[in-house]
């Protein structure tokens, strides 16, 4: 099995949740989020990442129904990172995601099993300049957008402000492209803004990611909808699909070739897998 079939279809809703937070833990079980992050990196203090990794591994084992579940390891130069190893070889979760990924060679000696995919976040210059490499490795199925560590590493006055990392969020995207892998945008991190969120979130499917990262309920619902096709949109894919004879052509107004039907091809299949996946989940 290769590591995109066991993400058929990719999840579009990655939710944080920290692992020592047992009530958070508890209501993620609820929530209709594609994937949950078990965190045991920035969200859980140094003197309680034993707790996390007792929670992470309780939560785990017990299930989450049809959602998809990663685990946030803390990284090789951290002292908490060899305990977080034996975690992933107990309890397997889905995708390991690796933080602040600045060299491909960092996941060479990474020692977690290897038929377990990775999703390396790109949080920092030379993360950047390095994306298309960490994306090419062989263990990496995504690439996730730090932007609070870069938006810190590179001195932003205002680290709200995404248009000081515009090039850096692209490059994330096109490194992913090139890898043929999946590419997530970071997290908003003003929780009671509804409409901010709802703009990011909408601002990160037109830049071509596959879903976003979030650290609150109240993001998962918006984040479905921001990434959803509309039904225009898959009105107008089935009818270029239906219409498209070969070549170069016109359909209602505007020159349609192979490209374009290619995606409307892949509109609709991934919308049949989401629309199966939420049939099988509301079964169970
Ligand atoms: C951001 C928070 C610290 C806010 O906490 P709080 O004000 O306590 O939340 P609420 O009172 O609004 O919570 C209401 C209920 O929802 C549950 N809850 C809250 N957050 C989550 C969650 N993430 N998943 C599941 N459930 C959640 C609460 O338990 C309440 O439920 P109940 O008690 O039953 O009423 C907090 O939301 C939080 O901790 N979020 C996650 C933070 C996190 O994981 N951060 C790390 C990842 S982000 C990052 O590191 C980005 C990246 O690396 C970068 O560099 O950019
Ligand atoms: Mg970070």
């Amino acid at each position: 099995m290769t590591i995109f079939q066991t993400l058929n279809p990719a999840p579009v809703s990655l939710l944080y949740v920290p692992g020592h937070k047992g009530r958070a833990l508890s209501k993620a079980k609820q929530l209709p989020a594609d994937m949950l992050i078990i965190d045991l990196e920035d969200a859980v203090p140094a003197e309680l990442k034993a707790d996390g990794r007792l929670g992470a591994a309780g939560a785990i084992r017990e299930g989450f129904s049809g959602k998809y579940v990663a685990l946030r390891i803390n990284g090789p130069d951290s002292p908490y990172h060899a305990e977080d190893l034996s975690l992933v070889q107990q309890v397997r979760p889905d995708i390991i995601v690796l933080p602040k990924v600045d060299h491909p060679a960092v996941l060479d000696g990474l020692a977690t099993p290897a038929d377990v995919p990775l999703f390396a976040m790109i949080e920092s210059p030379t993360g950047i300049f390095n994306a298309q490499a960490i994306a090419a490795h062989s263990r990496v199925a995504g690439l996730i957008a730090g932007l609070n560590d870069l938006a810190h590493d590179l001195r932003l006055p205002d680290y709200r402000d995404r248009s000081a990392m515009a090039l850096s969020i692209q490059m994330i995207v096109l490194a992913a492209r090139a890898a043929g892998i999946l590419a997530y945008d970071g997290v908003y991190n003003a929780i009671d803004d509804a409409s901010g969120f709802a703009m990011e979130a909408d601002e990160g499917h037109r830049l071509g990611f596959d879903g976003k990262t979030l650290i609150h309920p109240s993001q998962v619902d918006p984040c479905n909808q921001a990434f959803a096709p509309s039904a225009v949109a898959l009105d107008d894919a089935r009818a270029i699909v239906a219409a498209f004879t070969g070549g170069a052509e016109r359909f209602e107004g505007r020159m349609i070739e192979d490209m374009h039907v290619d995606s409307a091809r892949q509109l609709l299949a991934r919308e049949a897998l989401r629309d199966e996946r939420r049939r099988g989940i509301a079964q169970q």
